[in-house]
């Protein structure tokens, strides 16, 4: 399979190329390793080796050169837009984003089947996991971990009715990370309690052999119950029931992830739950891993507010430990998750995460007062809790009773617990004894298992009877290709194909050309008015199907903030775009000897009422790679500089150039100021004889030389873009005076 080449496009098709032949390169999960790094002139305490390939967050791009630091956490992202093959595409970007974990989401339901699905149909809130949708994209990883150099972790989960069948093909499959939690089946999913824990039993054994990180369920009591804070004690009961099982089965403590969530979020003093949570959990199972999820519970439509939740839940993660850093996108409080905010999630656990790099050797936790004491207290309680359930006669009389997702805080009961019986739910009396002659040849079977009477060297290798099952013999396996003639890939790729590797895009946010647009309108209304106002805008802006996706109050009457989405159903010929070349920039050695042969004086300012100078002074000074750097000579009037003083100055000095800053746009200031320097210098008769360029974040360059000056530099402009423009405007001048 060929590497794939960051300017191109990854091929789905190439991707399900002899796929029945695809076989996975390793087994099991990779951590990242913790070092002590340095890199652009910093040291790192907690930080992992950098990517080969990556986009670091926007200040990274525009400040340092992208600077792109891993954190040593792993970072996940989930993906679920029901489509694989376009899930493979926001893979590869959320790899480049800093995600060496994928999470696939699988279609609503998919724990009620009994059996695997098998194909590539298009699923709902994510995709039917099937063998061939998760052969498909183990594969695309194996191309995109090369691109990035980084391993990455391929997850799903081994829950539901057909968790076994599911373990098995995950093994075969070469998956990284499942979860796996039988509590998860009985409680939220109302699976028969006995046929759960006899399944997780073998779903663990082929998860033990297959080295399959393991994720816990514990963190769905934290979105089930009525204050997710009051069930503290029973995420630790719950924790310790799937960790001591799991171990028991045979899993390695270092694979057995505990699925820990901050259980509250603000406005409540959510730290004041969450940090003692946190420690405590770290003091009981302090052998285990922990995969700390950002708290969904609470999570609204607003992005922002589902962003700052999770830069707090990351203080918890590094003020105590994480090492897997589950991120939740800051959308999935309003859609089934769209690319951009996937990203999103990966770029703030990046930042957080690296920005808070040696942290404990600054702080530590109080050793006395209000957090030990908390400490205590949680643990307590959630020791009560265990003691309870055995007194009660164990986890099914407890289940039962009723004892899980009980809003209130134990020991306090409601009584409103979610209740299943021992005898009830999917899959009751499905579990039968085994007969005193049962025997399956294959290999990671839990339980009884009478090979003795075939073959006493078998005993511990059952599958040599049948010459090695599908774990030994990949090639035993069974791929079927695609079950539904109408629903699966290729009818997806024929419907798209016109967007696929050609010269037309649609806009996305979760399909290929789907087409979807997302606006942002502030109205000045009330909310309710706002709501139905902006679909009226929307469909003035050939929208179709407008929908308000966030509406937030900036007063009752003066103002509210509105996020909708539509369809724009157009599309744009690329190859037809003007696009202007990229700024060319001469060479050190160019400019220098230029510079030299004919020196060059400029006068430079920031204009109008303006005092922002950094801007400027990066593109003047040579400690910036300023335009001082190649001999420049530059004249700096300063701050709120009048455009007449500029121009009289470039006179007196005999100035071959005017550089003026103009960050302020309000109203357009920033242009006003660039047409009265062009209408000045006319007046005064140097336009000929000058040049003049005008820079600033909001500068569009197109609008500036519009405005009759002869260049705008706009957001990430620097020095060396400034002098090779100065030298070919000088050079195109002197040559049209000579002619
Ligand atoms: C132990 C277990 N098994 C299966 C599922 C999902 O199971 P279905 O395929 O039936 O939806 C879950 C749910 N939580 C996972 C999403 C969450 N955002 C997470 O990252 O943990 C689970 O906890």
């Amino acid at each position: 399979m060929e590497k794939l080449n960051p300017n191109e496009k990854l091929d789905i098709r190439n991707i399900l190329n002899n796929l029945e032949n695809y076989r996975p390169k390793r087994r099991g999960w990779t951590w990242r390793e913790s070092q002590e790094i340095e890199m652009g002139g910093h040291k790192y305490s907690d930080c992992s080796t950098p990517l080969k390939n990556s986009v670091g967050i926007p200040a990274a791009v525009q400040y340092f050169e992208n600077l792109d630091p891993q954190p040593k956490e792993t970072i996940t992202t989930e993906i679920a837009s029901g489509r694989f093959e376009d899930d493979i595409r926001r893979m590869r970007m959320a790899a480049w984003h800093g995600a060496d974990h994928i999470m696939v989401i699988r279609t609503a339901g998919q724990s009620h089947y009994d059996g695997l699905i098998e194909g590539t149909p298009q699923g709902i809130g994510g995709i039917p996991v099937t063998r061939k949708q998760v052969r498909a994209q183990r594969k695309a990883l194996d191309l995109i971990e090369e691109e990035v150099g980084r391993p990455i972790n391929y997850h799903s989960y081994v829950s539901g009715v057909a968790g076994p069948d599911i373990a098995v093909m995950f093994a075969e499959e070469g998956v990284n990370g499942a979860h796996q939690d039988p509590q998860y089946n009985v409680l939220y999913r109302n699976i028969n309690m006995v046929r759960s824990f006899v399944d997780a039993a073998e779903s663990k054994k082929i998860m033990v052999w297959a080295e399959i990180a393991q994720i816990d369920g514990a963190h769905n009591a934290n979105a089930t119950a009525r204050d997710a804070w009051k069930v503290m004690p029973e995420l630790m009961v719950q924790h310790a029931i799937n960790s001591i099982f799991s171990y028991k089965v045979g899993m390695k403590k270092e694979n057995i992830c505990l699925s820990t969530v901050p259980p509250s979020a603000s406005p409540v003093p959510c730290i004041k739950y969450d940090l003692p949570y946190a420690v405590a959990l770290r003091d009981l199972f302090d052998e285990y891993k922990m995969r700390a999820q950002q708290n969904t519970k609470y999570i609204t439509s607003s992005s922002r507010e589902a962003t700052v939740t999770h830069v707090m839940n990351m203080m918890i993660s590094k003020l105590t430990r994480a090492d897997i850093q589950s991120t939740i996108t800051p959308d999935e409080g309003r859609n089934v998750p769209w690319h951009m905010y996937n990203i999103e999630a990966c770029d703030t656990a990046k930042q957080t995460l690296v920005g808070l790099d040696g942290l404990l050797e600054m702080v530590e936790l109080k050793k006395e007062g209000y957090l030990p004491e908390k400490v205590r207290e949680l643990k307590e309680r959630a020791v009560l809790y265990m003691e309870e359930i055995l007194e009660v006669g164990g986890y099914f009389e407890a289940v039962e009773q009723g004892f899980f997702v009980d809003s209130g805080m134990y020991p306090e009961r409601n009584g409103d617990g979610i209740v299943r019986k021992i005898n009830g739910g999917i899959g009751a009396g499905t579990v039968f004894e085994r007969d005193e002659d049962y025997m399956a040849p294959v290999t990671a079977h839990y339980g009884y298992n009478n090979v003795a009477q075939y073959d006493e060297n078998a005993v511990n290798n059952p599958s040599s009877l049948i010459g090695g099952s599908t774990f030994e013999k990949p090639e035993k396996i069974v791929y079927i290709d695609e079950l539904d003639e109408n629903d699966n890939v290729y009818m997806r790729l024929d419907e798209n194909e016109k967007y696929r590797n050609s010269n037309f895009i649609k806009p996305e946010v979760e399909w290929l050309a789907d087409g979807t647009v997302q606006v942002e309108l502030f109205l000045p209304t009330s909310k309710r008015v706002a709501e139905f106002a902006a679909i009226e805008f929307a469909k003035k802006m050939n929208l179709k199907d407008p929908e308000v996706i966030h509406l937030e109050i900036m007063h009752p009457s003066e103002g509210t903030r509105v996020q909708l989405k539509g369809k724009l159903d157009v599309d744009v010929d690329i190859s037809k775009l003007k696009i202007p070349p990229e700024p060319e920039i001469m060479s050190d050695e160019e400019l220098w000897e230029e510079i030299e042969k004919r020196p060059m004086k400029v006068v430079a300012a920031t204009v109008g009422e303006d005092e922002h100078s950094v801007g400027l002074r990066e593109v003047i000074d040579i400690k910036h790679g300023g335009i001082e750097k190649w001999g420049i000579e530059v004249e700096y009037l300063g701050t709120s500089c009048p455009v007449e003083k500029l121009v009289d100055a470039a006179i007196e000095l005999n100035a071959d150039a005017i550089l003026a800053s103009t960050i302020i746009s309000h109203d357009d200031i920033h242009y006003k100021n660039m047409r009265k320097l062009h209408e000045y210098a006319v007046e005064k008769g140097i336009r000929d004889k000058i040049i003049i360029a005008c820079g600033g974040t909001q500068v569009t360059p197109e609008i500036a030389v519009k405005q009759g000056v002869d260049a705008g530099f706009g957001r990430g402009s620097k020095g060396i873009h400034v002098a090779t423009f100065l030298v070919n405007k000088r050079r195109e001048m002197m040559a049209k005076a000579n002619s």
